[in-house]
């Protein structure tokens, strides 16, 4: 089997974000379109996808580029951190506020915030940021003031806003305000050549941050990582390539040197793997009983919302 070698494919660069796709770029050109305008954006595209990269550059293709951009992840947050990081604090007004705390909508006053999984804020933060969209105000915890901001706002998320409206836990009212303008940012597996491309930048980039020098990779291995459906996308892509370099020895990468699900095997049963395969099939196992309800899923495991998120991130579902 012959290797194969960088086919040096020159990518575009938005914001950090690589792409040769043409599918990517004319996503990219509408981006920049929408962007000179003040309009909510709602991202819609699947984990590691880039989201927040295309976030970041319509910001600064916006009108509000030497102004603060500011992100916050809904899902990694329990809603008291959640609402005292947006809104802010005065001292005393929960237990454990020991002093003021200035919120990001005040801090991000003419730029742009980006709140990520959106579909998962608790709905009386919606609440709030619905003032903020419709009057251009808010009010910090434990404070009878009322703060004016101009923010704009790109949202993101990876499942189906309207059917959280359904489900009764998402307004519509607000819906209809955050996805004034939607994006459906195609997964990685529908960018043409861009795996490819992705998978020599990363070698290049773990190239220069290590001793080791990759050039070539075995036909087989380079089958696989083509053929794989990555489901967390480039966040996966970039995973994989990072193990491969740390793992592999010598100028080449070689199937052996990828992770076990690009080699079409169940992962080893070794001890410590076998703990987590366990909790992994006990947080699925959740999720379908609870039609992937986050809140009633922590609920029933007895850990919180915010340790469910991180969990769900460490073991790839
Ligand atoms: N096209 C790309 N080129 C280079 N790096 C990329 C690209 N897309 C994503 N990345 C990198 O992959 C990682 C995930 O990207 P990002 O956080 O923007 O994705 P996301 O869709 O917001 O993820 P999540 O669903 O977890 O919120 C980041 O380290 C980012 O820099």
């Amino acid at each position: 089997m012959s290797d194969r070698l960088n086919p040096n494919l020159e990518p575009m660069v938005f914001s950090g974000l690589y792409t040769v796709s043409k599918k990517m770029i004319s996503f990219m050109e509408k981006a920049a379109r929408v962007a000179r305008t003040n309009a909510s954006i709602l991202v819609r595209g699947e984990s590691g996808s880039g989201k927040e990269l295309v976030a970041r550059f319509i910001h600064e293709q916006s009108k509000r580029e030497n102004k603060t951009f500011s992100a916050i992840n809904c899902a990694a947050l329990s809603r008291e951190l959640m609402a005292s990081e947006l809104f802010g604090h005065r001292k005393g007004a929960f237990t454990g506020a020991s002093h003021d705390r200035t919120g990001l909508l005040q801090l991000t006053d003419g730029g742009t915030l980006f709140l990520d999984e959106i579909a998962e804020m608790p709905l009386d933060i919606q609440a709030g940021l619905l003032r903020v969209l419709q009057d251009q105000c808010f009010t910090p915890l434990g404070s009878s003031e009322v703060i004016h901001t101009d923010i704009r706002l790109i949202s993101a998320t990876h499942e189906s806003i309207r059917r959280r409206v359904s489900e009764g836990e998402f307004r519509e009212d607000l819906m209809y305000r955050v996805r004034v303008v939607p994006l459906y940012l195609p997964p990685l597996i529908e960018r043409d050549r861009d795996i490819e491309m992705l998978c020599w930048h990363f070698i290049d980039e773990f190239n220069s941050e290590n001793d080791r020098r990759v050039h070539r990779i075995s036909e087989d291995a380079y089958d696989a990582l083509l053929q794989y459906r990555w489901p967390g996308n480039v966040r996966e892509l970039r995973n994989v390539i990072e193990y491969a370099h740390a793992i592999g020895e010598g100028n080449k990468i070689e199937i052996a040197d990828l992770p076990p699900e690009l080699r079409g095997e169940a992962p080893p049963d070794e001890r410590e793997e076998t703990v987590e395969v366990l909790e992994r099939e006990r947080i699925l196992e959740q999720l379908r009983m609870h039609n992937g309800h986050k809140q009633k899923v922590a609920d029933a495991l007895g850990i919180s919302r915010a340790t469910l998120w991180r969990k769900m991130k460490t073991l790839g579902i």
